[in-house]
């Protein structure tokens, strides 16, 4: 024998019901079948909120009572084709006595709201029933309130175990091929009508399954089955297919609505597997719940959710052992009808916080206040907070059991993302990790979970990138080129939310199609960077990565800001690690307290591997003596192609044009970039130096630095032309190469043009490259020598691409 329940949405219109005759045809005729149904969909929420109006002499609750008999009527109609609905009618004149009853005394009690309630379940049995019979089946309908015994507790009555199983056992000789029963309804052992609270018809299908001795218990809803999360949260949710018990218990409890708990337990009893199905997908895949096994399956089975929670807690140095306080507590919690969700208490039994829901909140507030009023006012104990606004994430698999590092990894995805956690909780079971977060971040909190849990699945970067000109432009089409690549060879999905410029900027949080992105910037809203992370931190995306791909400066005092909010940067701008260098040391010292990173390694000779070169020197022990370098692909570009024929101003131009120039080629020029890139190197060897500490002698023309604006620069380039020549030729003379070399040895780092001779390491230096040679302990007899193209925007938005990478892959 199979026991089959269908829920609200399975019986919910006539289509539907015509879907569960189509599944029964084909499961009879193999074993005997009990069908347990509930109520139409929205039909129990329609009697209860007719029952209330009446109670408070809202007559309207007649034409509602009218809408109901005529829906029921219709459905009836359509799928028995008989057009007499006496036996739909005759419930509803009693049904219409009781509420006129409720409306003349203005009192609704218990009992009364169960009968009314269970008139839903009566009437979609009795339709569904002889719609059966009409298909050609071999059904009879039960009503359950004759074996179904409960305690005269109304409002979700608990089963009497010893009558029910009398009565049914009695029943079981008399059951047809198919025996339909309505859920959720049962009397009391003096023939009064009860209910099995709200899920209630899981749970007589539960009850008829144990009894009955089913061989398996079907559970056909709307869904396929349990799923690894919320789908609505989280897109890459995926069906479970098999679970245990145990598992399916921790889901239910936590949000996954498939499954009603309680009714888990009578199938649990009897070792009954329980398959969750899809009525409108029958076919398709499905759960299976079992008693727990053990080959070698997944720590994690799911993460499941609730909403809407509020944190009531109370403290006080009095409560330190003394065993009363918790009794109280869940004493008054208890008696006020409020549902604990979670408890914590810390070993030092100064708090004991409890989770509960949201709606419980003020009521939960109001008991305990009342409780310990005494104690309140002796200051023995504080008032007790309620923190709302809420939500429970909570880690379900009992295959955690044992396992090292579920809760490490839990809480490091968490913090990770800026994502702090309000109290946890565990069971000695350890089938469940719970925390409680602030809800705006559980969504973000699922995800990451979620990625970080289910291998199967790519880790998602969301990017926000500001600034789209020569470096983000090529940066933007590299993305685009390797998406695909990325998501399907390395897990990585690598998303474009947001792009901007210094006027406008586009979101799309499903991903910006790059294919397209100049149109729809053009197309955007008009922006400055404080709307922009107003909008970026509302979006509050799981690994969250600004891109800062301008040179502004405004732009780089925002990295203080999104740092502390978890969420990283990725620069070529070099103006944030050489501002003063407790600003430089406070950008780090955010990174390790919020879990994010600042990555720049394009600061330095672009794409080059020079900072991360550094930092594995330095982090790995080795000290720095020297460092000698060509830092400028500017420079180097200028002096390699400047010979005396084309003015050199000319050459700087080409050299902009060639996307090599600083966005004003005057820093360039000025040394000031070079600079600037020696002293990211003097502070990544770990050492505490400022711009001012660094010696330069420029090769420009003084007349040249005091230039307004670019177009001055360029005609005062040209009328110091001269000085250009003379620097060319006597280099020349000396068959020597021009180059403006930084260095730092002995305490001293300096900037300036010199002449290298042919034996020189860096007389051989093509066109934009540059050159970094390390001198440490390690390498003492030979640099380490770090050499190719030092700017241009293919390589410099690779080397931004590579740190996007470093971070995903952390
Ligand atoms: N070129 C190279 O070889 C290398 C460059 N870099 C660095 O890369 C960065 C970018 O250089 P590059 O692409 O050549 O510069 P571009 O001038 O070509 O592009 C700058 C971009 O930044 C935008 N922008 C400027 N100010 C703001 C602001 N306040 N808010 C939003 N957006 C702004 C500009 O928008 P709009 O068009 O509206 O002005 C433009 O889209 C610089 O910091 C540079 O030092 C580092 C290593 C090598
Ligand atoms: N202007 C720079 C570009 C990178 O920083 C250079 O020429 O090296």
């Amino acid at each position: 024998m199979k026991v089959l329940k269908f829920g609200g949405t399975s019986v919910g219109s006539v289509e539907a019901i015509g879907k569960v005759a189509e599944i029964l045809k084909k499961e009879s005729g193999q074993e005997q079948l009990v069908v347990v149904v509930s109520a139409m969909s929205g039909v129990t929420n329609t009697l209860i909120s007719i029952s209330q109006k009446a109670a408070v002499r809202d007559a309207s609750y007649e034409s509602d009572l009218q809408a109901l008999e005529e829906k029921h009527c219709t459905a009836f109609k359509k799928l028995t084709g008989n057009s007499n609905c006496f036996e739909i009618s005759k419930l509803f004149v009693r049904l219409t006595e009781i509420c006129r009853g409720v409306y003349l005394l203005r009192e609704l009690t218990p009992r009364t709201s169960d009968y009314i309630q269970s008139c839903g379940e009566r009437l979609s049995s009795y339709i569904i029933s002889e719609h059966l019979k009409k298909e050609g089946l071999q059904v009879e309908l039960f009503d359950s309130r004759k074996y179904l015994i409960t305690h005269k507790k109304f409002g979700g009555a608990n089963v009497l175990w010893q009558s029910t199983k009398a009565a049914l056992q009695e029943l079981k000789p008399q059951l047809a091929p198919i025996s339909v029963f309505p859920g959720f309804i049962a009397s009391t052992s003096d023939n009064e009508t009860s209910t099995l609270g709200r899920g209630g018809s899981d749970y007589t299908a539960a009850v008829l399954a144990n009894v009955l001795g089913a061989s398996q218990l079907e559970i056909w809803t709307d869904v396929n089955g349990l799923m690894t999360a919320d789908p609505r949260l989280v897109p890459s949710a995926h069906l479970l297919e098999h679970v245990s018990y145990e598992e399916a218990l921790e889901l239910s409890h936590f949000g996954a609505k498939v499954l009603y708990p309680p009714s888990i337990q009578p199938a649990l009893d009897a070792e009954i597997p329980i398959w969750v199905k899809n009525t409108f997908d029958a076919d398709g895949p499905s759960t299976l719940v079992t008693k727990e096994w053990d080959d070698d399956k997944q720590a994690i089975c799911g993460i499941s959710n609730i909403q809407d929670i509020a944190l009531l807690n109370l403290s006080g140095a009095s409560m330190v052992g003394i065993p009363s306080f918790s009794f109280r507590l869940f004493k008054a919690l208890s008696e006020a009808k409020i549902n604990v969700i979670m408890i914590t208490q810390a070993t030092s039994e100064h708090s004991i916080c409890v989770g509960i829901s949201k709606s419980d909140a003020q009521a939960a507030l109001e008991a305990i206040s009342e409780e310990f009023e005494t104690e309140i006012l002796l200051h023995k104990i504080d008032k007790p907070i309620v923190e709302e606004d809420l939500s429970v994430v909570a880690l379900v698999g009992s295959h955690m059991k044992n396992q090292v590092g579920i809760s490490g990894k839990m809480f490091n995805t968490l913090g990770r993302n800026g994502i702090s956690v309000k109290a946890i909780a565990q069971g000695s079971s350890e089938r469940n990790i719970t925390a409680i977060i602030a809800k705006p971040d559980l969504k973000k909190a699922l995800n990451t979970l979620h990625e970080s849990f289910f291998l199967s699945e790519s880790k998602k970067i969301n990017l926000f990138v500001v600034g789209v000109g020569n470096v983000g432009k090529a940066f933007l089409s590299q993305v685009q080129r390797q998406q695909t690549m990325l998501a399907k060879e390395f897990r990585v999905d690598i998303q474009v939310v947001a792009v901007a410029n210094s006027r406008k900027s586009h979101f799309d949080e499903d991903g910006i199609d790059l294919a397209q992105w100049e149109q729809l910037l053009d197309k955007g809203n008009d922006s400055t960077i404080e709307a922009f992370i107003t909008q970026m931190t509302e979006l509050n995306l799981r690994n969250s990565v600004f891109i800062d791909m301008t040179a502004s400066k405004t732009i780089a005092e925002v990295y203080q800001e999104l740092l502390e909010m978890s969420i990283s940067v990725v620069t070529p701008n070099k103006i944030a690690a050489t501002r003063e260098m407790s600003k430089y040391l406070s950008l780090k010292y955010a990174t390790k307290k919020y879990g994010s990173q600042f990555l720049f390694e394009t600061n330095v000779a672009a794409g080059l591997p020079v900072i991360s070169t550094m930092n594995d020197l330095f982090k790995s022990g080795d000290r720095i003596h020297a460092i000698h370098a060509v830092l400028s692909g500017t420079l180097n570009y200028l002096f390699n192609n400047y010979d005396g024929t084309k003015p050199f101003s000319n050459i700087v131009k080409d050299a902009k044009k060639l996307g090599l120039t600083e966005p004003d080629p005057r820093l360039d020029l000025s040394g000031e970039d070079v600079m600037r890139k020696l002293l990211i190197l003097i502070r990544e060897s770990g050492r505490k130096w400022e711009m001012d500490q660094i010696e330069q002698v420029s090769f420009l023309p003084e007349a040249c630095e005091q230039a307004k604006d670019l177009e001055e620069f360029y005609a005062l380039l040209d009328q110091n032309e001269g000085h250009f020549k003379a620097i060319y030729d006597d280099a020349k003379a000396e068959e020597a190469q021009l180059r403006v070399v930084a260095s730092f040895k002995d305490g001293v780092a300096k900037v300036g043009l010199e002449k290298v001779q042919k034996s020189h390491p860096f007389y051989f230096l093509e066109g934009k490259d540059n050159i970094v040679l390390f001198h440490t302990d390690r390498y003492q007899e030979q640099p380490l020598v770090v050499k190719g193209a030092g700017a241009g925007a293919e390589v410099t938005a690779s080397g931004i691409f590579a740190d996007v990478l470093r971070i995903a892959n952390q």
